[in-house]
């Protein structure tokens, strides 16, 4: 079985030995983070994951600001995040039929214009292969153990002992002090946490592809920068994103491809917004074959058990909350959960496990639950724009990035909180009644239980999403 351990482990800022084993199931930007930020708080790490390999799949991201925090204490991956960064971009809004709605600006005079520094942006488009192989780097000069091919397929843990672990499809079992379960939507550790939420259908879905550059040769018009909406243009890639209404052949998966005839078969029947310009149809012609992922959009709406009754294994990422991939915040959440519980761990120590864990969720709910609204709406917004407004006002077709998401840093937030959350914790303050604890939430919010349902049912009657109390901007 292959194991990743060619490094020299010398991380920036590290913390002494915590004599904390955590076992880590699953590589996506959750698990990896999670392994490489555990290291530095001085946890020893084993990871393991189903599939052979690292999967480098996928095509773009939004990776917020708050979510690259942590580099500052990795000086590789620091300077590898900003040569694969595109710098100097420029944006511009296209309808579908082609007709130009926001001409073309420089991404740095956008963030001037709403006051923002360009040197520190909101966030940035990121290339999900280019992000990952920086992991694997990172992973590797660490010499971090991942085990592959080993499928969990249930979760336990043993209160009386201090430990939890998982079991594989081989029955195989692997224990530790604490499980951080990174598997993804649908864990396998949902029958040991609870939790589980319904998926909901939305009735949508997005055609989605990444590939070499050199495929748009063929027809030079098409390799204009900017000529299609929802396309990122890279000195070397070419990746397209369209959102759509369900056809019957999609699936939630990451790795479910169709074929372009399939694409344009339902443009032509009208799927989507119509006419659809031809050049958006030409671009699809000449994305190769096996590329065009068909990925299918389901609601789930949030759900605050993210840890097993004795508290030795934990939710992060798509396993506790799952976002529509265009609301632009999944990676990020999922990134800053492995740096808070890192974190929360380390200040608990090896003698306050369960604490740690429960002050981590503690920490994270809400402001999780704020961000999956706030992406639910800003993906309403994508979706459904009010063009002849954009026409007039182009912030109206700008998704909301408000500076509670993107100012946070989760590892000194997790730092500057942690003992006042035990504190209230050990005294019965309810979590959403914790007013005196800073929030990493919209300031003056107060959390009340919503569900899609109810959003879908006022946006249905005409109404806009309601945040709720407190400023969101
Ligand atoms: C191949 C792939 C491509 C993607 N491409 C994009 C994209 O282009 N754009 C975008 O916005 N989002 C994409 N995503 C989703 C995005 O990465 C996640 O939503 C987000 O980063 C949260 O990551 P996560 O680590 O919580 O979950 P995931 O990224 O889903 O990672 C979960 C990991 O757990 C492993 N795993 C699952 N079940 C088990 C099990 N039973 N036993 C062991 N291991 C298990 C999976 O193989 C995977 O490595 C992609 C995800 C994947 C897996």
């Amino acid at each position: 079985m292959p194991f990743i351990t060619d490094g020299e482990p010398k991380p920036v800022g590290s913390y002494p030995n915590s004599g904390i084993d955590v076992l880590i199931v699953g590589t996506g930007l959750a698990g990896l983070t999670a392994a490489i930020e555990c290291v530095r708080k001085g946890h020893n790490v084993r990871v393991l994951e189903r599939n052979d390999d690292i999967n480098t799949a996928g095509d773009m991201y939004f990776m917020g600001l708050s979510a690259t925090k942590f580099f500052k204490h990795w000086p590789e991956m620091a300077k590898e995040f900003d040569e694969i960064s595109l710098h100097n971009a420029w944006i511009e809004t296209f309808k579908h039929d082609g007709t130009r709605m926001i001409p073309p600006l420089k991404v740095a005079d956008r963030l001037r214009d709403a006051g923002l520094n360009p040197d520190t942006p909101p966030g940035t488009f990121q290339m999900r292969p280019l992000v990952y192989k920086m992991y694997v780097h990172q992973v590797r000069r660490l010499g971090i153990q991942i085990q592959f091919g080993k499928r969990v397929v249930d979760y336990f843990e043993d209160e009386a002992r201090g430990k939890a672990g998982v079991v594989t499809d081989n029955d195989e079992r692997f224990e530790a002090d604490v499980v951080i379960a990174a598997d993804g939507v649908g864990s396998k550790s949902q029958k040991l946490v609870g939790g589980q939420v319904r998926a909901m259908k939305s009735g949508r879905a997005m055609w989605r592809a990444a590939f070499p550059i050199e495929h748009l040769d063929k027809n030079p018009e098409i390799k204009e920068p900017g000529t299609y909406a929802m396309t990122l243009t890279r000195p070397d890639t070419m990746i397209w994103v369209m959102n759509h209404d369900v056809t019957g052949s999609e699936k939630e998966s990451w790795n479910h491809t169709i074929d372009a005839d399939e694409v344009l078969a339902n443009m032509d029947k009208g799927v989507g917004p119509s006419p659809w310009s031809s050049k958006y149809k030409d671009l699809i012609k000449l994305t190769p074959p096996n590329t065009i992922v068909n990925f299918e959009l389901f609601w789930r709406n949030p759900q605050p058990k993210w840890a097993s009754p004795g508290a030795r294994v934990v939710n992060i990422g798509d396993a506790a909350h799952s976002f529509l991939p265009a609301s632009g915040n999944g990676a990020t959440q999922a990134i800053e959960d492995a740096v808070s519980l890192a974190s929360c761990l380390q200040i608990g120590g090896r003698d306050n496990i369960p604490q740690s864990v429960r002050a981590h969720v503690r920490i994270r709910f809400i402001r999780n639950a704020c961000a999956q609204k706030l992406g639910f709406s800003n993906a309403e917004l994508l979706q459904d724009t009010d063009w002849s407004q954009v026409k007039l006002d182009p912030r109206k077709a700008q998704p909301k990035l408000p500076a509670w998401v993107w100012s946070h840093d989760p590892e000194s937030y997790a730092y500057q909180v942690y003992d006042k959350v035990v504190e209230n914790m050990k005294k019965g303050v309810p979590f959403d009644k914790d007013d005196s604890v800073p929030p990493n939430y919209p300031p003056g919010y107060r959390y009340e239980p919503w569900s899609i349902e109810q959003i879908m049912g006022d946006m249905k009657a005409g109404k806009t999403v309601d945040l709720g109390s407190g400023n969101w901007d």
